[in-house]
């Protein structure tokens, strides 16, 4: 690979054959704007024929040199727009691919960090931005750079003195812009800050919008994002003008060239030192050369603010990736945590030195204080985060050292917020297990009691549940969601405080239905309701970030210690009335 491909591939968050594609582009609108140049020459030719009486005879010249003209116009346009505009979008989709790919193996502790605007911002806003660039701007100014210094090398043969009249103005208008960009830089950096706060705003607006009415709080809280709303406004406003300033003065000192190429060739002229035709060429080529540089000067500003695309494009494309082997071969399912050590953000310890065993075919409860880190264990367990000291292995096998997906296909997980898609009960089941037929999925939806609701829906299994099932209860989503377990029928079950939503009447009969689907299974379950782990093998307590106990509930309880305290207090909550 050239270097200059992997400079591009780099810089502009481009795919090898991306590069590849942007380095023809180069190509393509060079020899486009060189082709421009052809009239220029045909017009040369003609005053000059017509000056020396030349002209007889020439008429077949001028007109094959027209026509020939207007073809290589056409066809370098031609080749120009496959070039540019076609390689770009194609680009652009395996570019959005790259992302959604590279998104899928980044370790979860990337998404705590950016929000859900932020990232579909970078894969559908970035993204456009880069397509223009790529389409436009960077093609097109290097075009101009390149086709403009090889004219300006040959104005350098015609008269050096005429070629730095018409040139003086190239490095001090692109000086201008070029020595912006700092500032236009630090403008757009804070322009999509200022944007993705809004786009934050908005979005949590949208997903809270029950709790503000609620609350009373929707007039408070629009005045808020009117704020955000208008300092976009007000940004944006500021980010034009900085760019106008420094663009428009930079097209302006460009414009000085005319009047110094008309004033140096009219000295000249004068003095007899050059003649009327090299003057008339001048004054022709100063005014289609400064044409396409005034845009490659708005092109060289456009691609500097595109630095801000460029980065949050490549903190994704480049972050480190969870990796591991594609195969396994475990030695049962006992889930082993040894001296784990865990933060969220590398500064507050989440989990110090925990150490425990869940073996398989028993239940082991997590319980705890809350923001003991009873979540944290369960998904570390599953490889969501990669811990920063010990080892988990799951049937001895070190779970750092395999594929995430591949490891994934070991865990059922049964969470509090159970996602539901914008599709029928039956599609929302079979996510479980994609290729179950029509008769797994209903035997499963039957194991997790979903019938009961399912078949009163207006189309039956076939209803569509609405966005992120909208149109269901607390409850029917929980049973969902513990069909989709039944379904995979995985090794390993992680449950989190899963009957949670379900009235006693439902809770028995799914209790009854899990005792079934856990049998022979390793099971983690985070649980709130002492109840829950009444029956379960062994319990591991955690306390701040520590395992405070564990053992049998009968160990336990014979402890006098936080299980101990935790059951009592439950029990007597439980006697409560209001
Ligand atoms: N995504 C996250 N980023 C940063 N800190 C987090 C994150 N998730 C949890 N924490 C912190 O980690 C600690 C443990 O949280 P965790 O959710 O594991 O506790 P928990 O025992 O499950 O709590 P609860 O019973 O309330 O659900 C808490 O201090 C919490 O604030």
């Amino acid at each position: 690979m050239s270097s200059l491909q992997a400079k591009l591939q780099h810089k502009y968050a481009l795919s090898e054959k991306g590069a590849k594609d942007m380095i023809k582009a180069f190509v393509s609108v060079t020899c486009s704007d060189l082709v421009l140049m052809f009239p220029v020459w045909m017009l040369y030719f003609l005053v000059r024929d017509y000056l020396q009486g030349t002209m007889a005879g020439r008429g077949v010249f001028y007109i094959v040199g027209c026509v020939l003209c207007l073809l290589l116009i056409a066809l370098t346009t031609l080749v120009q727009y496959r070039a540019t505009f076609l390689a770009t979008y194609v680009e652009s989709g395996v570019r959005r691919i790259a992302l959604a790919e590279q998104l899928r193996k980044i370790p979860l502790s990337f998404f705590g960090k950016k929000d859900l605007s932020d990232l579909t911002s970078t894969i559908m806003a970035d993204c456009a931005t880069m397509e223009t660039a790529s389409s436009h701007f960077i093609p097109e100014l290097v075009g101009s750079c390149i086709s403009t210094t090889l004219i300006a090398v040959g104005t350098f043969f015609m008269n050096w003195r005429m070629a730095i009249a018409a040139l003086w103005v190239l490095p001090a208008s692109f000086l201008i812009v070029g020595c912006s960009g700092r500032v236009q830089k630090s403008l757009s950096k804070k322009q999509m800050k200022l944007k993705m706060d809004c786009a934050d705003g908005i979005q949590e607006c949208l997903e809270t919008v029950r709790d503000l009415r609620a609350n009373n709080a929707q007039a408070e809280y629009m005045e808020g994002l009117e704020g955000k709303i208008r300092a976009v406004e007000k940004h944006a406003l500021v980010t034009e003008l900085g760019t106008a300033v420094f663009v428009g003065g930079a097209q302006m000192i460009l414009k000085l060239g005319i009047a110094t190429v008309a004033l140096t060739g009219g000295v000249l002229l004068v003095k007899g030192e050059i003649d009327i035709l090299t003057f008339f060429v001048f004054l022709l080529l100063v005014s289609r050369m400064y044409d396409p540089l005034q845009v490659a000067l708005q092109n060289l500003a456009a691609i500097i603010s595109t630095s801000v695309q460029c980065d949050r494009l490549d903190e994704i494309l480049s972050h480190e990736i969870q990796t591991g082997a594609s195969t396994m071969d475990p030695k049962g399912y006992d889930i082993e945590f040894s001296h784990v050590g865990f933060s969220y953000d590398s500064q507050d310890t989440v989990l110090r030195d925990v150490t425990f065993t869940a073996k398989q075919g028993e239940v082991t409860a997590l319980i705890g204080p809350s923001g003991g880190g009873k979540t944290t264990v369960s998904r570390l367990a599953s490889r969501f985060w990669d811990i920063h000291k010990g080892k988990i292995t799951v049937g001895g096998m070190d779970i750092s050292t395999i594929d995430p997906e591949t490891l994934m296909s070991l865990y059922a997980i049964v969470f509090q917020d159970v996602t539901l898609f914008n599709n029928t009960v039956m599609e929302n089941i079979r996510i479980g297990r994609q290729n179950a037929t029509d008769e797994e999925v209903l035997a499963a939806a039957k194991l997790a009691h979903c019938d009961e609701f399912a078949e009163k829906l207006p189309n039956g299994w076939q209803t569509m549940i609405g966005e992120n099932g909208s149109e269901l209860s607390g409850g029917e989503r929980q049973r969902i969601s513990i069909a989709r377990a039944f379904l995979k029928d995985a090794p390993i079950i992680l449950m989190d405080e899963a009957t949670a939503s379900l009235d006693v009447d439902n809770e028995t009969l799914i209790q009854e239905s899990l005792s079934r689907l856990i049998r022979n299974k390793t099971v983690m379950i985070i649980a709130h309701r002492m109840r829950t782990v009444a029956d379960a093998d062994k319990i591991v307590v955690l306390k701040d970030g520590v395992v405070a106990e564990q053992g049998t509930p009968a160990e336990l309880e014979a402890k006098d210690g936080i299980y101990r305290h935790m059951k009592a207090t439950q029990m007597e909550a439980a006697g409560w009335k209001l």
